[in-house]
């Protein structure tokens, strides 16, 4: 990200944001409620544009090609940088479906019992659900449903994984779960994730991006570094207030 600020309207939620992500890590993103972690993350993939009034300046720049140029098609942006939202989403399908249909409509011609095991075992789900393909995805625990989302996100072959608050409807086992997919994940895609739970970024991430609200209540990143370094030694005031829970 080069210089991202985004506006909803005349107000600036994000400000001057400049940040370089590493590929094949997890970089979680984390700050106290309101500080634009949300708005931040979508606009990896240009989900804020379908939100209405919402607008971005500056740059995001993937393979040095700025994501926000006029000639690049934001279908296949979200192909390459998936998204896993709070709540899991499956569609009201069976499970066998709910990889199929992406993968269709972004013209795969493959085998699909394939490509459907294949993301189910990256999922880490194909061992639960192989003698139930055609269940209905609904009929899954909160846990499984978002595995399956996670396995639809990975059918497309993505390169980045965008996952905001993935864990925040699901129970501590299940998190759990997750955590250990997402470890697994990192050794293929680039992963970034929105927080609120810092146990969880100081257990999964690589490196952190601390944000918080400036006095005109826009959000800005404060600091930006590995995981260990954020947590053990912050270089500034505001980080530390925020991850010893002085404040936020
Ligand atoms: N669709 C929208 N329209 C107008 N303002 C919005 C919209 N979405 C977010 N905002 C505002 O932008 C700012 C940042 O919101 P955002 O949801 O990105 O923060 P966040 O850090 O993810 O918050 P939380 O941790 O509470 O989810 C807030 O002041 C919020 O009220």
């Amino acid at each position: 990200m080069r210089n991202v600020n985004v506006y909803y309207g005349a107000f600036r939620a994000v400000k001057d944001v400049n940040l370089q992500i590493e590929a094949r890590k997890i970089t979680a993103i984390i700050g106290p409620s309101g500080c634009g972690k949300s708005t931040v993350i979508r606009c990896f993939n240009r989900m804020n544009e379908l939100i209405p009034g919402a607008r971005l300046t500056g740059e995001v720049l993937f393979h040095g090609k700025n994501i926000y140029d006029p000639d690049v098609d934001p279908v296949q942006v979200r192909r390459l940088i998936g998204m896993v939202f709070q709540k899991p989403n499956p569609f009201p399908k069976s499970i066998y479906e709910n990889i199929a249909w992406g993968a269709r409509i972004n013209g795969y011609r493959g085998n699909m019992d394939e490509l459907v095991e294949e993301s189910l075992r990256q999922a880490a789900l194909w061992d639960e659900v192989k003698d139930d393909l055609h269940k209905n995805a609904l009929a899954l625990s909160g846990g499984q449903q978002q595995r399956l989302c996670i396995a639809r996100t990975i059918a497309v072959k993505p390169e980045i994984i965008l996952m905001d608050e993935p864990c925040s409807a699901l129970d501590p086992i299940a998190t759990l779960k997750i955590e250990d997919l997402m470890r697994e994940l990192a050794r293929d895609y680039t992963i970034i994730i929105v927080t609120h739970n810092m146990q969880q970024a100081a257990r999964v991430s690589d490196y952190t991006a601390f944000f918080t609200v400036d006095e005109d209540r826009a959000g800005i990143m404060v600091e930006y570094g590995p995981t260990n370094q954020i947590f053990t030694r912050p270089r500034d005031r505001r980080t530390e207030d925020y991850i010893t829970g002085r404040f936020g």
